[in-house]
């Protein structure tokens, strides 16, 4: 009898999600409040003059420097005049000479009975606290003619009634948008404190993958994680660092992560993170101590690397591209908010009805690519982790949660569109 025969098969489960019941299976909440917990800003910070601090995270609050508006002003184009000396019916207030126009305000004060030229912006002068539309006038140029009686303070606009000086207007943390800027020069700053961006790296690793565009065996892939994951990176709002594709090569991939670590705050690497023959990302960060390697209750991508390299986060994503995709919005995404200033950012989604039908186990959360078509979420034909075309066809994510669900068309799911995630 040959010895072979002595081996014992397990029973056969050809089930590569199935959840073997020796093995912690991380949940995802579980992993997530680590992360938050563990996690920290661990970059400096710069001032940038405004025009360069759109889609930057402010490292300090921020306060008005002065309101706005700064004086009261004239919302519209018509005649200033004081509300005590219009009563109901028919008017007819004289003019005084000059006019409060934008950057030109009147100088004086507007005597009782009488009105003033004023244009949008002006300055309200003295003697004024209500504006009369100038369509809702008749002038000869020296009176105006109109029919009381007006509400007191038409038309204009208070100092501060948008903003008081003194005002927090943004909180250390936030995402300049494009409107920041204008409320940050309204309100007179000049410059923003912001964080120095993240800078992220990513590794591609594995003997089959080739550079897009290369030459490539038949028995090659062309790399197609990298391309995505600097995009998402920049799309972020943080640094993308290009290290290139590591070889399935232990001694050359150190050598990759080493400088990758010098180059980065925090490293992302695909492939390689589950424990097969050639898996030498995870038996990299195990060999400096710090490896935690999570076997996650999540399709797709349960085998997800986490270490330390030379005093950097390393995330070793699984290597199939949808997996790698979904790993880096739920896992990498909110860690590369909390490192990089912005703190910890849960994605807010959309409970919506489903427009598929899919039963599932308890045990694991899963997310499927979908997108939302007349108010509902459909998900793509396949859930194949290899199925990169269905990222495109997707415009977000559904998530089911860890416990059993059974779908059907209508029940309420909960879908996060990629914006969601800042894409
Ligand atoms: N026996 C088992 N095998 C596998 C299991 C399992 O539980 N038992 N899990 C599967 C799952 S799920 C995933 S995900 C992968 C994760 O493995 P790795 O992270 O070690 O990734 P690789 O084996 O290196 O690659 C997986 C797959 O993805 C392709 N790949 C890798 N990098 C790229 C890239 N940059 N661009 C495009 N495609 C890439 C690679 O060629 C493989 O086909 O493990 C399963 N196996
Ligand atoms: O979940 Mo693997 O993590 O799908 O492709």
């Amino acid at each position: 009898m040959s010895k072979q025969t002595e081996l014992v098969p397990p029973p056969l489960k050809n089930n590569c999600f199935s959840l073997p019941a020796d093995t912690h299976w991380t949940p995802v909440a579980e992993a997530l409040a680590l992360l938050k917990k563990r996690l920290h800003v661990c970059v400096g910070t710069e001032r940038l003059p405004l025009a360069q601090a759109c889609g930057r995270i402010l490292s300090e609050d921020v306060s008005a420097q002065r309101s706005n508006p700064p004086l009261p002003n004239s919302a519209v184009d018509g005649y200033g005049l004081r509300h005590d000396d219009i009563v109901e019916g028919p008017q007819n207030v004289p003019l005084v000479e000059g006019r409060s126009a934008a950057g030109a305000p009147f100088q004086g004060a507007v005597p009782a009975g009488h009105a003033v030229r004023i244009l949008t912006g002006a300055t309200i002068p003295e003697g004024v606290d209500t504006v009369i539309l100038q369509e809702d006038v008749a002038t000869d140029g020296s009176a105006i003619a109109f029919h009381g009686p007006l509400k007191k303070g038409s038309n204009t606009r208070c100092s501060g009634e948008d903003v008081a000086a003194g005002e927090v207007i943004f909180a250390r943390g936030r995402r300049v948008i494009p409107a920041d800027l204008a409320l940050a020069a309204a309100t007179g700053a000049s410059h923003l404190s912001v964080f120095r961006r993240l800078r992220v790296a990513v590794v591609s690793t594995g003997d089959e993958l080739a550079e897009p565009g290369a030459e490539a065996r038949p028995d090659q892939i062309f790399d197609a994680n990298r391309p995505m994951l600097l995009a998402m990176i920049a799309q972020f709002g943080f640094d993308p660092v290009d290290m290139g594709r590591a070889p399935d090569d232990r001694d050359a991939l150190k050598g990759f992560l080493d400088e990758a670590a010098n180059r980065s705050d925090l490293v992302l690497t695909s492939g390689g993170a589950s424990a097969g023959d050639e898996d030498h990302m995870s038996a990299l960060l195990n060999e400096t101590g710090s490896m935690t390697l999570w076997r996650l209750a999540v399709k797709p991508g349960r085998p997800l690397a986490l270490g330390m390299w030379a005093n950097t986060p390393v995330f070793g994503l699984p290597g199939n591209p949808v997996a790698a995709k979904v790993c880096t919005l739920i896992f990498a995404k909110p860690a590369m908010d909390a490192l990089g200033g912005a703190g910890w950012r849960d994605p807010v989604g959309l409970e919506v009805p489903a427009a598929f039908a899919k039963s599932k186990k308890a045990g694991r959360r899963e997310y499927l690519r979908a997108r939302l078509r007349d108010g509902c979420a459909e998900v793509f034909r396949s859930e194949g982790s290899g199925r990169i075309s269905g990222l495109s066809w997707a415009e977000g994510l559904v998530e089911l949660p860890d416990e059993a669900i059974d779908v059907q068309e209508g029940t309420t799911v909960l879908y996060y569109p990629y914006s969601a995630f800042g894409l």
